[in-house]
C-alpha cells in the first residue's frame, strides 16, 4: 500500500519533491537550510520555512505616544512610506487619534429551507438565554478571561434562509477557533430542540463589531512638497479620496495602499491577514458599492483624515505565542492588549494611505517607489548584497529593465575584477 505523502518522514517528502521537480543540490541545500523544527509542527506537508523581511516604521505619533511599529513585508517603499506618512501626521500634539468602541466577533449558524422563518426567528429569540449559556459552556475558560457570548441576532434572508448570529466577546484572542467551537455547540442545541436544517456554523470574517478608527487633523503645510504648497497638495489629496468613493477601480488600489501597512503589521503581530483582508474588503462594500476605506477632507487649512475598518486582531492565541518574534514585536510597539493593537494598526493604515496619496497627486508614485525598488531589481538579477549599491548607482533610467539591471551587474563585476586584478 502506498504511504500517503503526509505520512512520509520529512527527508523522504523533501527528496520526492526534489526528484519530481529536478531541484539541484544547491536548491536542495537552501530548502534544508531554512527548515525549522517548530514550523514543521505548525502546518501540514511541511517543506521549509519561507522568511519575509521585517522592518520598523518610525515617526508614528499615536494618541500622544511616539511608537516604532514592526512591519513584515516584501515590498520596497512600504515602510519608508509609513514612516513618511507618520512624519506628515505629526501635528506636534496628540498625533493620530484612534478608537475601538466594541470588540466582538460573530458566529453564524445558517439554517436552510426554513418553511416558516418567522416562527424560527421567534423560537430563537425566546431561547436566547439558553443559547448564550450553551455557547459559554462550550468554552468556559473564556469567561474567566473576561469574555463570553453576549447577544443573538436573527436575520431572515431570501428566499428561506435564517442566519442565527451569535456575538461573542473573545477577550484578548482573535477568536476564530473560540467562536467556531461555540457556534457549533449552539447549532447542536438548535438541532436537538427544533426541527431545523442547519447547513453550517462558522465565524464571520466581516467583523463589523470589531471596528478600529484612526483620525488625524494636520496643518496643510505638513503635506507641502518642494514644488507645491500645502493647500494645493491637500486639495489634490482630497480629490483623490473623493474619487476612491465613486470608482471601485480606483478604490481597490486605494485600499491596497492602506493594506500595505495593515497587512505588514498584522503579519508582524502573528495574526491572520486573510481574515483581516476579507473583512476589510467586505466593509469597503458595506452599502453595496465598493469604495475607499479612508476619507480625506479640508476644513480651512486643516487636512482631516479618517480610516475605519474591521480589525479582528488577537494579542494572544493563534500563532502569537508560536513565533518568538511576535512577543518581541508586541514589546517593540509597546502594544499591551488586543484593542491597543487594533488602534495602532489602523493608525499605520492611515499613515500609509497619506504617503501613497501624496506621492500619487504630486510627483507620481514611481519616483519614490521605484527608487527604493531598484535594490529589489538588483537582487532579482543575482546581485549579492555587497554588489547592490553599485548596481543601483548604475541604474539611471526611471524604470530600468531587467536587461539593464543585468548589464549593470556585469559592469560592476567587471570593474570589481579589474580592481582585484582577477
Ligand atoms: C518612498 C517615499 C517615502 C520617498 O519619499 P521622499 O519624498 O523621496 O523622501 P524624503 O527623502 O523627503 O523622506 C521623507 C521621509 O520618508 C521616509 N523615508 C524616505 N526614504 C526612506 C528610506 N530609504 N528608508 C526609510 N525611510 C525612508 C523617512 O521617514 C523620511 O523622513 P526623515 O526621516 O528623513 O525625516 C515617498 O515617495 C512615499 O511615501 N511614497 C509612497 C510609496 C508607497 O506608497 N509605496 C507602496 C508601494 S505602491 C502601492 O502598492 C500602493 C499604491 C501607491 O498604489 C496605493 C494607492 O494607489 O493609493
Ligand atoms: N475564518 C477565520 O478567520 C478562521 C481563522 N482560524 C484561525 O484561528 C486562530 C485564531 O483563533 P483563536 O480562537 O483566537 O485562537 P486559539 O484557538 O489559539 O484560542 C485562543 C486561546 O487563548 C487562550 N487565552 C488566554 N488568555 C486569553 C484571553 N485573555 N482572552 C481570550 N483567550 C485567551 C484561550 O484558551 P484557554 O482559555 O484555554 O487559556 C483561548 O482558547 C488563527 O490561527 C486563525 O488563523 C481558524 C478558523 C477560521
Amino acid at each position: 500500500m502506498t504511504v500517503p505523502f503526509y505520512r512520509l518522514p520529512y527527508g523522504q517528502r523533501r527528496d520526492r519533491l526534489a526528484q519530481a521537480s529536478h531541484l539541484t543540490l544547491a536548491q536542495l541545500a537552501t530548502v534544508a537550510q531554512k527548515r525549522q523544527a517548530t514550523d514543521e509542527e505548525l502546518i501540514e506537508n511541511y517543506l521549509t520555512t519561507y522568511g519575509l523581511p521585517e522592518g520598523v516604521a518610525v515617526n508614528l505619533h499615536v494618541d500622544g505616544q511616539t511608537v516604532a511599529v514592526p512591519m513584515v513585508t516584501e515590498e520596497p517603499s512600504v515602510i519608508a512610506a509609513a514612516s513618511n506618512g507618520g512624519r506628515m501626521l505629526d501635528d506636534g500634539q496628540q498625533g493620530m487619534t484612534t478608537q475601538v468602541t466594541q470588540r466582538e466577533l460573530m458566529g453564524q449558524i445558517v439554517c436552510q429551507k426554513v418553511a416558516d422563518p418567522a416562527e424560527l426567528q421567534a423560537w430563537i429569540l425566546d431561547h436566547q438565554a439558553d443559547l448564550l449559556a450553551v455557547a459559554d459552556a462550550a468554552h468556559p475558560s473564556l469567561t474567566t478571561h473576561g469574555g463570553g457570548a453576549r447577544s443573538i441576532r436573527v436575520r431572515l434572508l431570501p428566499p428561506d434562509w435564517v442566519s442565527l448570529d451569535l456575538f461573542i466577546d473573545v477577550g484578548e484572542a482573535m477568536g476564530a477557533n473560540l467562536v467556531n467551537t461555540m457556534a457549533e455547540a449552539v447549532a447542536h442545541y438548535v438541532r436537538s430542540h427544533h426541527e431545523t436544517d442547519i447547513l453550517m456554523s462558522i465565524l464571520s470574517n466581516y467583523a463589523t463589531h470589531s471596528l478600529a478608527t484612526a483620525r488625524c487633523a494636520i496643518p496643510v503645510a505638513n503635506v507641502k512638497t518642494k514644488t507645491l504648497d500645502g493647500l494645493t497638495v491637500a486639495q489634490r489629496l482630497c480629490a483623490a479620496s473623493d474619487f476612491a468613493q465613486v470608482d471601485p477601480y480606483r478604490a481597490a488600489t486605494h485600499n491596497k495602499g492602506i493594506m500595505n501597512g495593515i497587512d505588514a503589521v498584522v503579519l508582524a503581530m502573528g495574526n491572520d491577514w486573510r481574515a483581516v483582508e476579507s473583512g476589510a474588503h467586505a466593509y469597503a462594500s458595506r452599502d453595496g458599492h465598493y469604495r475607499g476605506l479612508s476619507r480625506w477632507w479640508l476644513d480651512g487649512d486643516v487636512l482631516h483624515g479618517e480610516l475605519i475598518l474591521p480589525l479582528a486582531l488577537g494579542f494572544v492565541g493563534g500563532a502569537t505565542r508560536v513565533f518568538p518574534l511576535v512577543a518581541i514585536n508586541q514589546q517593540l510597539a509597546h502594544v499591551t492588549d488586543a484593542r491597543h493593537l487594533m488602534r495602532l494598526t489602523a493608525a499605520v493604515g492611515l499613515a500609509q494611505n497619506l504617503a501613497a496619496l501624496r506621492a500619487l497627486v504630486t510627483d507620481g508614485i514611481q519616483q519614490g517607489h521605484m527608487h527604493l525598488q531598484l535594490k529589489s531589481l538588483a537582487l532579482s538579477v543575482g546581485a549579492t548584497p555587497a554588489e547592490v549599491p553599485a548596481v543601483v548607482q548604475r541604474l539611471t533610467a526611471t524604470q530600468p529593465t531587467t536587461a539593464q539591471a543585468r548589464a549593470a551587474l556585469r559592469a560592476v563585476r567587471a570593474a570589481n575584477s579589474q580592481k582585484t586584478g582577477d
